[in-house]
């Protein structure tokens, strides 16, 4: 579906991205995990043309998307929806407005400096709330929803997209524990129902490993592991995380550590809703 072959981005001197090749041949849910400033985001800012990359190409079903200009570009960008750890919504609209808003490069020009939306549109945005358990929120302004609300709305302007994938870039960043999981495992279940893939940079490695079919790990612009949650022994993630033989996955724990949990608890606490079900 979608291959990397020796995508490179270099900010002046500093190589963030080095040569990167991967494929991802069928859909699947991808964590990209590693230290600040390995080079996770520029990953996947550079997939939907956020960023431009320096070298390389990434083919989807065959074309170089690195090459799209005008209309094909902003095609392709509405379909890889990206998901901010900010949430990036209009904070003043209300929630089912910001919803629609993932349509906007659907219509026209005109249409959409006017932001006219059909009914269609309306009918559309709120059952992609209601998807996300939030309908009842519709019509308040963005700014009045909580953090874990707020991405919520975030990942149903995405869904608003009708995107061949999801990219969602430390989505989990600046929730809680709890609204953490309810993020995750809404976009766990967009990739289950909707087949898609979904692609999505972590901090964590107890959430990549409970969320993920594959994790990707980077150091220092490099991919320095990919394959299942299983094969990620603790010396991989030393490697990853450039840690020494003191390393504790419990320090990339997303529960909060109250002091009295232990690391086997705290690196656990957070687990889909239907491996929790099932
Ligand atoms: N716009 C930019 N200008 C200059 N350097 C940049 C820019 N964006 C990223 N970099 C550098 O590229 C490297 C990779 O950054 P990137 O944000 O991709 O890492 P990351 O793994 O996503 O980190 P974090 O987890 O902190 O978000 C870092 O050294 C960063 O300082």
């Amino acid at each position: 579906m979608i291959q990397f072959q020796d995508v490179t981005k270099t900010f002046g001197v500093r190589t963030a991205v080095d040569k990167v090749t991967f494929s991802i041949d069928h859909p699947q849910m991808i964590g990209v995990i590693g230290r600040s400033g390995a080079g996770k985001s520029t990953l996947l800012r550079m997939i939907n043309r956020l960023t431009p990359a320096t070298s390389g190409q990434i083919l989807f079903k065959g074309e170089n998307i690195l090459s799209l200009k005008g209309a094909t570009m902003r095609r392709w960008q509405r379909d890889c929806a990206m998901v901010f750890q900010q949430f990036n919504l209009v904070p003043r609209l209300d929630v089912v407005t910001n919803v629609m808003l993932g349509r906007l490069n659907g219509h026209g020009t005109l249409k959409s400096l006017f932001n006219i939306f059909s009914k269609d549109d309306v009918n559309s945005a709120l059952a992609a709330l209601d998807r996300l358990g939030i309908a009842q929120e519709a019509t308040k302004r963005a700014e009045e929803l909580s953090g874990g609300q707020q991405q919520r709305v975030a990942i149903a302007r995405a869904l608003m997209q009708d995107p061949h994938m999801v990219l969602a870039d430390e989505p989990i960043a600046s929730l809680d524990p709890m609204n953490a999981k309810i993020v995750m495992d809404a976009l766990r279940e967009i990739h289950e129902r909707d087949n898609k893939i979904v692609l999505c940079n972590l901090h964590t490695l107890d959430t990549a490993r409970a969320y993920c079919d594959r994790v990707i790990g980077m150091r220092d612009g490099k991919i320095v592991f990919d394959g299942a949650p299983d094969a990620l022994s603790t010396d991989v993630a030393r490697e990853i995380y450039g840690a020494d033989e003191s390393f504790n996955e419990a320090a990339t724990s997303t529960a909060i550590d109250n002091g009295q949990s232990s690391t086997q608890n705290s690196a656990g606490a957070m687990t889909p809703a239907a491996a929790a079900a099932g």
